[in-house]
């Protein structure tokens, strides 16, 4: 079953299209990746999908049904823009949003503790959040998030002001969401947190879908490429479509740099070298990164991408 549909969704502010014709839809149960540079149309998605703006014109069904109050039981969101009652103690802010998800104090509570001593905040519990650094305070709402374990949890940038290891404790949450079955949609420019976590990513660029599929799909737009060591010079192979030398490999032997025929198996020309007896000391296969992957298929590195 579908946790999130968009069809053919626009959504204009006066002459700006800042989500263009956008279908796509996420099946429960995965973690998805909405990448984009800035201003690709990230967030204007996600605030449609969270019935904060309407479309111009298109369907969104979140949960099988039309976006509002209905399903926001079932809904933990975590906002781009940050903010939490300041005078409020981390606690009792964890606390005010699990019961507006209906959860009873109690429950809210003995789950925000939880929360707090796995966020490694068990010793602020009781401070204000205008007292917190602003990764701690963005922990808190973290855990305002996912205090209701929701069916759906949808997270805006949420790496964005993390250090690194909060950065792996936030990667962590979303993994132990899915395992509880949650489906969990996430928006980054920083394309190495979705390759560690995403089922499946949808890349925007000006508001329109350029590439929606899994991770091994996303690589097989980039045409393979390989280093061999062969005595030989490997153009003309099958499905070569250029071989340069990268050095000497010792006793007569040269590595090449391999560029394949986009969507031909590397796998084919091992083969081939076998068949014709081509004599190979060295065979590898270079994975592109989902950062060549944007760049090959946005045609300009995310805006703003990070090395995380
Ligand atoms: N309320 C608004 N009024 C006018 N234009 C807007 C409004 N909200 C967004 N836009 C425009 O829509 C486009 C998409 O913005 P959006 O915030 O959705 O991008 P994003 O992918 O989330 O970017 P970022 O990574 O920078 O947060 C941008 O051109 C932005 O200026």
């Amino acid at each position: 079953m579908t946790a999130l549909l968009l069809d053919h969704v626009t959504k204009r502010f006066g002459s700006v299209t800042a989500v263009d014709d956008l279908s796509f839809s996420v099946p429960r149960g995965q973690v998805y990746g909405f990448l984009g540079g800035n201003g690709a149309g990230k967030t204007t998605s996600l605030r449609m999908v969270l019935d904060i703006i309407r479309p111009t014109s298109g369907r969104i069904e979140v949960l099988g049904k039309a976006p509002g109050r209905e399903n926001s039981a079932d809904l933990g969101f975590l906002p781009e823009e940050r903010g939490l009652y300041k005078t409020m103690s981390a606690i009792d802010t964890i606390v005010y949003f699990g019961r507006l998800k209906g959860m009873t104090a109690s429950d809210a509570r003995a789950e925000g503790e939880k929360l707090l001593a796995r966020f490694d905040l068990s010793d602020f519990a009781k401070t204000n959040v205008d007292k917190l650094s602003k990764g701690m305070a963005q922990k808190v709402q973290l855990a305002t998030a996912v205090v209701n374990k929701p069916s759906l949890l949808i997270l805006d940038e949420p790496f964005s002001g993390l250090d690194p290891v909060n950065q792996g404790l936030l990667e962590d949450e979303i993994r132990r969401a899915a395992d509880d079955g949650a489906t969990v949609i996430f928006s980054t420019h920083v394309m190495q947190h979705a390759e560690r976590l995403c089922d499946r990513l949808l890349l925007i660029a000006k508001g329109a879908k350029r590439f929606e599929g899994t991770l091994e799909e996303a690589r097989a737009e980039l045409p393979p490429r390989l280093t061999i060591v062969s005595r030989e010079t490997p153009a003309g192979l099958p499905g070569v479509v250029s071989a340069s030398e990268a050095g000497a490999a010792g006793e007569g032997w040269t590595a090449w740099s391999i560029e394949m025929e986009q969507g031909r198996d590397p796998g084919d020309l091992l083969e081939a070298c076998t068949a014709r007896g081509f004599a190979l000391r060295g065979f590898e296969q270079h994975k592109p990164s989902l950062h060549d992957v944007f760049i090959h298929i946005v045609g300009a590195a995310p805006v703003g991408e990070v090395k995380a």
